[in-house]
């Protein structure tokens, strides 16, 4: 599904330049969940900048399926941004002016999809996500955990192959935090989504199929959940933060 293949990302600042990514190999297959944690400023944020292709890569490979996004022009790169992506942002993103309901239909209306088949999609996503009741408000009217809830609902309305979270969990108490990964969970197991994921939150990354730990740049270490319980994936997932602050 997404295959990155030693990819490098430098920014330069004035006369300096700061390498960022240092040759990143990774994957994400096909209805998996996988999470990217790692210490601040490991590079996280800006690999996931790079996926979503914000920002030009240095060199490497970004293959979603076969196309490598990292050589597209940007119209090419506009249409796959619409079509096969979706996003969840820390602050969520949603428009004030328009609905709960309408700020999920949003990117089928940008992608030029509109269709009676949205607005049924836009229902049957309230549902799944257990926001039906709140779906004529508008964003200002709601808790920070049904915002967040409303932007997955918003990530898959147009069945992307893959959505991508930065830190989805990071403004929000521990209740709406569960509330949420529940949404990616419930978007894996009811719909198939792919879902790529960077967090700080040990607990939301033990629900990952597989993480991948960065640390300055490069991947450090990768955890595999197989059949082992959440509590005790999270355990390893702790311990192996630890293990990178330790090695400073
Ligand atoms: N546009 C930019 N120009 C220059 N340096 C940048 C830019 N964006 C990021 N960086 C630098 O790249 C490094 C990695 O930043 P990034 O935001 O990817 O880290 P992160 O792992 O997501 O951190 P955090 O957990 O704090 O969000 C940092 O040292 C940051 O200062």
């Amino acid at each position: 599904m997404l295959k990155i293949n030693n990819l490098y990302k430098s920014f330069q600042v004035g006369t300096e330049k700061y390498e960022v990514l240092k040759g990143i190999t990774m994957k994400v297959e096909e209805g998996e969940f996988v999470g990217v944690m790692g210490a601040s400023g490991s590079g996280k944020t800006t690999l996931l900048n790079c996926i979503s292709a914000y920002i030009p890569i240095d060199s490497g490979e970004i293959l979603l399926g076969e196309t490598d996004i990292s050589k597209l022009n940007n119209e090419d790169l506009a249409e796959i941004r619409n079509r096969d992506l979706g996003f969840v942002f820390q602050d969520f993103m949603l428009l004030d002016g328009l609905t709960i309901r309408e700020n999920i239909m949003l990117p089928r209306i940008i992608s030029e999809r509109v269709d009676v088949s949205m607005e049924e999609m836009a229902d049957s996503l309230c549902e799944i996500f257990e926001i039906s009741h709140i779906k004529n408000k508008y964003p200002a009217e709601i808790s920070g955990g049904e915002k967040q809830r409303t932007a997955v609902a918003r990530a898959l309305i147009n069945n992307p192959k893959i959505i991508l979270a930065d830190e989805p969990t990071g403004n929000l108490d521990s209740k709406s935090s569960r509330a949420v990964i529940k949404s990616f969970i419930e978007a894996k197991n009811s719909l198939g989504a792919t879902i790529l994921m960077v967090t700080h939150d040990s607990l939301a990354a033990s629900h990952c199929d597989r993480v991948v730990i960065l640390k300055d740049g490069l991947v450090w270490d990768i955890k595999e959940r197989k059949n082992e319980e959440r509590r005790i994936f999270q355990k390893e997932l702790l311990d192996s933060i630890q293990l990178l602050s330790e090695e400073g």
